[in-house]
């Protein structure tokens, strides 16, 4: 053991006081060893000069002095220091001794400090101490505490870090449910699905290759298509990069029975030049339509856009194939439900381009069944499109198809958009403007200069001319039917069985061109 006391040059009173309580102290313990210690030692020699030296002449050491009773409690102020170590005390740390460490103090005995009993926390460990198993040193302590503010720092750092990836993966991905829970308010169609509420459940169709649920679409990252008559498309990402298009209908009428019933008969289609319908969802607030994702984009985006990815060149015979594609498509719907389905919106965006590079439908019957009352907006979007008779957009007939069909293949021929705004304010209807530029007899002036680098096309041109000009005529029965259209179509060039059509152009190279090539009219749209 070692006891020492602050003690002043001078032998003040709390010196011998403490003296004596020292002395008290060890009589009152019963020990078996010997202690050296007795009043007329001069304990504060000693302690002035060291606490150890204090310890050999006075006290000696009380660790391993076979103290073996309860400890005494002694009235001791000056006492700093205090080692009973290793004997055989028992009982309860008296008060007076109670600032001294226990695990150094009281090491190797059989006692309880106050401290065990009421903190719920260590003592401190030994190693964390001085050398000399005295106080803390100013260095130590400035360590500890240098080193808990940089650990805290760093911690914090750690911290913000986490969430600022969290974050960023959050906004890298627009997630497509915040897309859908944004705009549809209130409603979480998602919730409604999760749970099972309602029946809602997304939908899939015979045939369909995908595994995901709607909780995976809604998880999965989004990016806008665009906003159609019908609603926003959306490209969705899943998790395990499956790319899907989710048209998300706004404004439909119709009640989940007839929904269902127009989903499904526009699903069973399976036919090359018709993108199939993969599943859909309906719930009171949310109606969706989900569809392969064509990483070409439409026929509109590779005529007309400048920033589709891997954009290939509609060439001539893509362009014919896109025409045959989409006629074939288009007499395939009209086929369906007993003959009477129609497609209602025929457009270059929604043809898009199959493995064999041929048209391919999408977006049909939607028109008919499913919208409202038309707006201004609804009608205008499709204006170029549009049969002259058709003033109400849910009236589309199958000879409204023809007429748009016939407008897509002017498009294919010209380059150019079915309604062109000039510099001058003025609206030209490309339409009107291929049948003026053809009454004048300057045939060629209509056709896509992008196409004049092809040699040995003009009378493939001119024939793919003369069917579009048969179906956009102004009355509807005098066009001709769909089916008319894909066999005419398919007359331009003879075709090898299936979606290819054969390498020999008919036109050959030796046919003479029947084009008179004259000046561009300064009227010609775009
Ligand atoms: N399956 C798809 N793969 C790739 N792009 C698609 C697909 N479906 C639609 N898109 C593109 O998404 C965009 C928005 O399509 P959406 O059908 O909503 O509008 P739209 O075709 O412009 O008009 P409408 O609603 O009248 O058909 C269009 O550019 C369309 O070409």
């Amino acid at each position: 053991m070692c006891c020492c006391c602050c003690c002043s040059s001078g032998g003040s009173d709390p010196i011998f006081e403490d003296k004596q309580a020292l002395i008290d102290f060890v009589n009152n313990f019963s020990h078996t060893r010997p202690l050296n210690w007795s009043d007329g030692l001069n304990v504060c020699d000693g302690w002035e000069e060291s606490v150890a030296a204090t310890m050999d002449r006075g006290l000696q050491r009380l660790d391993w002095a076979e103290l073996d009773s309860v400890i005494p409690d002694l009235y001791l102020p000056n006492l700093h220091q205090l080692n009973l170590a290793n004997n055989s005390l028992t009982g309860i740390v008296p008060k007076s001794l109670q600032r001294f460490p226990a695990s150094t103090t009281f090491y190797g005995n059989n006692v309880t400090a106050l401290s065990d009993v009421h903190s719920p926390s260590p003592a401190p460990s030994p190693r964390r101490w001085s050398k000399r198993g005295r106080k803390l040193g100013g260095h130590a302590l400035m360590g500890i505490i240098i080193g808990a503010c940089v650990a805290a720092i760093l911690g914090m750092l750690l911290l913000l870090l986490l969430v600022m990836l969290w974050c960023w993966k959050r906004n890298g991905k627009t997630v497509l449910s915040r897309k859908l829970m944004r705009k549809a308010g209130n409603s979480l169609p998602e919730k409604g699905v999760s749970r099972g509420q309602d029946g809602t459940r997304l939908v899939f169709l015979d045939g369909c290759c995908y595994s995901f649920d709607l909780e995976d679409l809604l998880r999965a990252s989004a990016e806008v298509l665009g906003k159609g008559t019908f609603g926003t498309t959306y490209k969705a990402v899943l998790e395990d990069v499956t790319s899907v298009v989710v048209k998300r209908l706004k404004e439909v009428s119709v009640g989940r029975r007839e929904f269902e019933q127009q989903m499904e008969l526009v699903g069973r289609i399976r036919h090359e030049n018709v993108v199939e319908l993969r599943a859909f969802y309906y719930s009171k607030d949310e109606k969706l339509m989900i569809y392969d994702y064509y990483t070409q984009g439409s026929v509109s985006a590779l005529l007309h856009g400048m920033q589709v990815e891997n954009r290939i060149t509609l060439d001539w015979d893509t362009r014919l194939k896109i025409a045959i594609g989409a006629a074939r498509g288009i007499a395939c719907i009209h086929t369906q439900n007993g003959g009477k389905l129609v497609h209602g919106n025929i457009k270059a965006s929604n043809i898009f381009l199959n493995p064999a590079n041929y048209g391919c439908v999408s977006d049909l019957g939607l028109t008919t069944t499913l919208m409202n009352p038309p707006g201004v907006r609804q009608i205008s979007r499709v204006a170029g499109y549009r049969a002259p008779e058709v003033v109400d957009a849910r009236k589309t007939s199958q000879q409204s198809d023809v007429y748009s069909l016939g407008v897509l293949l002017l498009e294919l021929l010209t380059g150019k958009s079915p309604v062109n705004a000039t510099g001058s304010d003025e609206v030209v209807n490309l339409v009107r403007w291929v049948q003026s530029v053809v009454r004048e007899e300057w045939t060629a002036e209509v056709f896509d200069v992008e196409l004049m680098r092809y040699p040995n096309i003009e009378e493939e041109m001119v024939e793919m001319l003369q069917i579009a000009l048969a179906c956009v005529v102004r009355m509807p029965e005098q066009r001709p039917k769909m089916s008319d259209v894909v066999k005419m179509l398919e007359e331009i060039r003879r075709l090898e069985p299936g979606n290819h059509p054969h390498s020999t152009s008919k036109s050959g190279g030796s046919t003479p061109s029947p084009l008179a090539i004259k000046a561009q009219s300064s009227s010609s749209p775009k």
